[in-house]
C-alpha cells in the first residue's frame, strides 16, 4: 500500500467545499488533486487562483496541481503562491518544457508533466530525469466522470520501464476514469498517485471509497 490517492476537487460540491475538504483532511487521501482548466487548452473552464488561494487555507494536505492551460509558465509564481506543492504542466502546451520544468523547480514546487492519452511517454525519454512526476490522462481532459481509455495501463507499464530503467524516482500519476477494478490494474502496471473525482464523491460514503482505493 505504497501508492497514493489524490481526490480530484473537480468532483466535489463547490457549494460546500470546505465541508469536503475537512472531510478529505480526515481520510486517508494523500494529496488533494486540483484541476485548473482554462476553456483554450481544454473544452472547459473550472476554477483558478483565487479559489486555490481558499483551498490552501483549509487544506492539511499538499495541493497536487494539475495545469489544464495554454502558457502555463505565465502563472508558476501564482501556484506558488496558492499554495502548490506539485505543479504539473501539460506536454501539449510547453513549446520549451525543459526551461519550464527547470521554472517549476526554482520557484520551490516539485514539476510534473500531463501526457494527453494520444501522447506517447516516449517524447518524455529527454526530459523524466527532470522530472517529480508523469501524468498519464486515461481519458481526454477537461472533464470528470468519463470513461477509462484502456491503452492507458500499457501506458503505464512503459512509463514505468522507462524509470526503473534508469533507476529514477519520477512518480506515475493516473488521471481519468478511476475506479477499483481500474485502480488495481493501473497499480499492477506501475502506478504511484491514483487520482479519482467521480468514483470518491457520487459515493454513498466517500471516505470509505477513498480507503478502499488505499487499501488496493
Ligand atoms: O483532470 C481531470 C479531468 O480532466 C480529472 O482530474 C477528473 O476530475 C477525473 O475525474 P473522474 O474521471 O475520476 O471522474
Amino acid at each position: 500500500m505504497n501508492h497514493k490517492i489524490a481526490p480530484s476537487l473537480l468532483s466535489t460540491d463547490f457549494l460546500n467545499l470546505q465541508q469536503d475538504i475537512d472531510m478529505l483532511n480526515a481520510s486517508d487521501a494523500d494529496w488533494l488533486h486540483c484541476d485548473v482548466m482554462d476553456g483554450v487548452f481544454v473544452p472547459n473552464i473550472s476554477f483558478g487562483f483565487p479559489v486555490l488561494e481558499q483551498i490552501k487555507k483549509v487544506a492539511q494536505k499538499p495541493l497536487d496541481v494539475h495545469l489544464m492551460i495554454v502558457n502555463p509558465d505565465k502563472f508558476i509564481q501564482q501556484v506558488k503562491d496558492a499554495g502548490g506543492y506539485m505543479m504539473t504542466v501539460h506536454y501539449e502546451a510547453c513549446t520549451h518544457l525543459h526551461r519550464t520544468v527547470g521554472a517549476i523547480h526554482e520557484a520551490g514546487m516539485k514539476a510534473g508533466v500531463s501526457l494527453n492519452p494520444h501522447t506517447p511517454v516516449e517524447l518524455l525519454t529527454d526530459i523524466i530525469e527532470d522530472l517529480d512526476l508523469v501524468l498519464i490522462m486515461s481519458v481526454n481532459p477537461g472533464f470528470g466522470g468519463q470513461k477509462f481509455i484502456p491503452n492507458s495501463i500499457n501506458k503505464v507499464a512503459r512509463t514505468r520501464k522507462m524509470i526503473d530503467e534508469r533507476n529514477l524516482h519520477t512518480l506515475i500519476e493516473v488521471d481519468g476514469g478511476v475506479n477499483l477494478d481500474t485502480g488495481k490494474q493501473l497499480l499492477n502496471a506501475g502506478a504511484d498517485v491514483l487520482v479519482a473525482g467521480s468514483f470518491v464523491f457520487s459515493s454513498t460514503n466517500p471516505t470509505e471509497t477513498i480507503s478502499s482505493l488505499k487499501n488496493l
